[in-house]
């Protein structure tokens, strides 16, 4: 690999990478011992980014969900300009579940989920500074080398992408009053990249996440101009000392306005 190349394109690489690797251990392990999938992925993919970014960017702090508790409450991320916030396997639950039913593969081979992710996102002096979100079994990569273009939005009904698991306990009271359908799919990068290439318009999240969940989708959704925020409406900050980011919406810019005012109305 190259040591000179801008931080977006190496987000965006090292994303996909990881992914590829992902997408290797899954053939290899296959779905009977969902547990052993779960881990060896989690494992693999944080090794390889460790790794990668340690060599290619060696004065730089990275927070990653796989870390030790102790890496994660190192205080040097706290005071360093640049840090690497990544999620080397986000959706690890739908990552190791076989596609059930009619959504398995026509010639009968089980085949796996395609909604989990790989984030890789830098945050500089402050700010969130290039992102990616690779999603393996989409065979793409969302990034801010090339942030994508939004869907227009038609007025009328619209859909929400809700955690399968944990979906926010407003959320159907949300639907009703702004119209909407919701739309339950794993992993928070896929569920914002969704928002991104026109699956659905808006995701709502609420009730525990954290910082590694949202970094690099959040990074491409804003950079492509859509709305990216925790749900009363302030600005998602990130590497803060406790790395809990318990909340978040995304949506295309024509419906922020209207889904923050329904959650605030059902939050009084
Ligand atoms: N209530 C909660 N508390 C903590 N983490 C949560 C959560 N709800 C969702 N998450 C995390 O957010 C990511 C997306 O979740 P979901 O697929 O349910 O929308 C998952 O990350 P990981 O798969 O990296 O663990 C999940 O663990
Ligand atoms: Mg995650």
């Amino acid at each position: 690999m190259m040591t000179i190349r801008d931080d977006h394109a190496l987000a965006a690489d090292l994303a996909t990478e990881a992914g590829e690797r992902l997408l290797r251990i899954r053939e290899r392990l296959g779905f009977d011992d969902s547990r052993a999938l779960r881990d060896e992925g989690d494992r693999a993919s944080h090794v390889f980014l460790m790794e990668a970014l340690g060599r290619l960017r060696p004065s730089d702090s990275i927070l990653s969900e796989e870390a030790t508790r102790e890496e994660r409450l190192d205080p040097r991320r706290l005071s360093a300009d640049r840090v690497w916030i990544v999620d080397p396997l986000d959706g690890t639950r739908e990552f190791s579940e076989r596609r059930a039913g009619q959504d398995a593969a026509v010639d009968g081979t089980p085949e796996g989920r395609s909604d989990w992710a790989v984030h890789v996102a830098l945050w500089e002096r402050g700010r969130l500074a290039a992102g990616a979100v690779a999603l393996p079994a989409q065979g793409r990569t969302l990034s801010t080398a090339e942030p994508p273009t939004l869907p227009a939005f038609d007025k009328g009904r619209f859909r929400i992408a809700v955690s399968r698991s944990r979906p926010p306990e407003f959320v159907q009271k949300l639907a009703y009053l702004v119209g909407a359908d919701l739309v339950p799919i794993g992993s928070a990068g896929a569920k914002i990249a969704a928002v991104l290439t026109g699956d659905v318009e808006a995701y709502v999240h609420a009730g525990g996440q954290y910082e590694w969940d949202s970094a690099a989708p959040a990074a491409v959704a804003l950079a492509a101009g859509a709305h990216a925020s925790r749900i009363d409406g302030s600005e998602l900050t990130y590497n803060q000392a406790d790395p809990s980011l318990p909340d978040i919406l995304v949506s295309l810019p024509e419906l922020a306005t209207s889904l923050l005012a329904g959650i605030r109305d059902l939050h009084r």
